[in-house]
């Protein structure tokens, strides 16, 4: 599958890595445990779904939607019978496709999650882990745990490694990723942002993505 990229048009001539950077400092850290577990869009302890999102802490409204394209395609491993630090616990696994960052999170609890201002999609990604994968060399965990924690790393990673085969990079700007055909500009997110109370284009977005 190849990747492709929507990005909200207020952003084409900014850098992919400048983007990620930026949202990493608005979503601080998710200080991730018993007091913020993020949730599957099936509901508030479910630990199957076709979304995981989760928001910064300390008052950030900077979020990121972890989708699937296969029907209930990730899946949460939470085992109160192994220690908290086990590799065998606390791990995602499934088939992960979108990656998709932006601001002030909707949806959940049996809905589909969304933002009201949204930055980037990231879709295509490709990546999948077996249900014993453990922890360690799990990049289906190595790019969601990083972004929890919101560390970039492992998204960029798997970009780059996406990218390099049309000769760009997150050094790329989105401009130039859509002139590669890789990437659209959404303008309507654009004219969404400042509107309060008009989120039917975003949500929209969100469902068709
Ligand atoms: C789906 C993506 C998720 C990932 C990658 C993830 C990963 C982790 C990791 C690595 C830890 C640290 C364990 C340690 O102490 O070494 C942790 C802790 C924890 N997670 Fe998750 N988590 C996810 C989602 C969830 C969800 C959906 C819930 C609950 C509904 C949850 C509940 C918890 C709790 C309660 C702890 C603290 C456990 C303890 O200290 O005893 N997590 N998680």
């Amino acid at each position: 599958m190849t990747i492709s990229v929507t990005y909200n048009s207020v952003y084409g001539d900014i850098s992919v890595k400048e983007v990620l950077s930026a949202w990493s400092a608005g979503f601080k850290t998710a200080g991730h445990g018993e007091s913020n577990t993020g949730g599957f869009n099936t509901g508030a302890r479910s630990y199957d779904g076709e979304q995981y999102a989760t928001h910064g802490a300390n008052g950030s409204d900077y979020a990121f939607i972890a989708e699937s394209n296969a029907s209930n395609g990730l899946h949460y491993v939470y085992n109160p019978d192994l220690p908290a630090s086990s590799n065998q616990n606390h791990f995602l696994w499934g088939q992960l496709d979108n990656v998709k960052l932006g601001e002030v999170l909707t949806g959940g609890s049996g809905s589909p999650f969304g933002f009201d201002d949204y930055t980037v999609s990231f879709n295509g990604l490709d990546l999948s882990a077996a249900s014993d994968a453990g922890r360690a060399g799990n990049a289906v965990q190595d790019v969601i745990y990083g972004l929890m924690r919101g560390n970039v790393a492992g998204l960029e990673g798997v970009l780059n490694t996406l990218l390099s085969e049309f000769n760009l990079s997150t050094d790329s700007t989105f401009d130039q990723l859509a002139a590669a055909g890789l990437a659209h500009a959404d303008t309507a997110f654009a004219a969404d942002i400042g509107l309060v109370g008009v989120q039917d284009a975003a949500q929209d977005w969100a469902l068709t993505a």
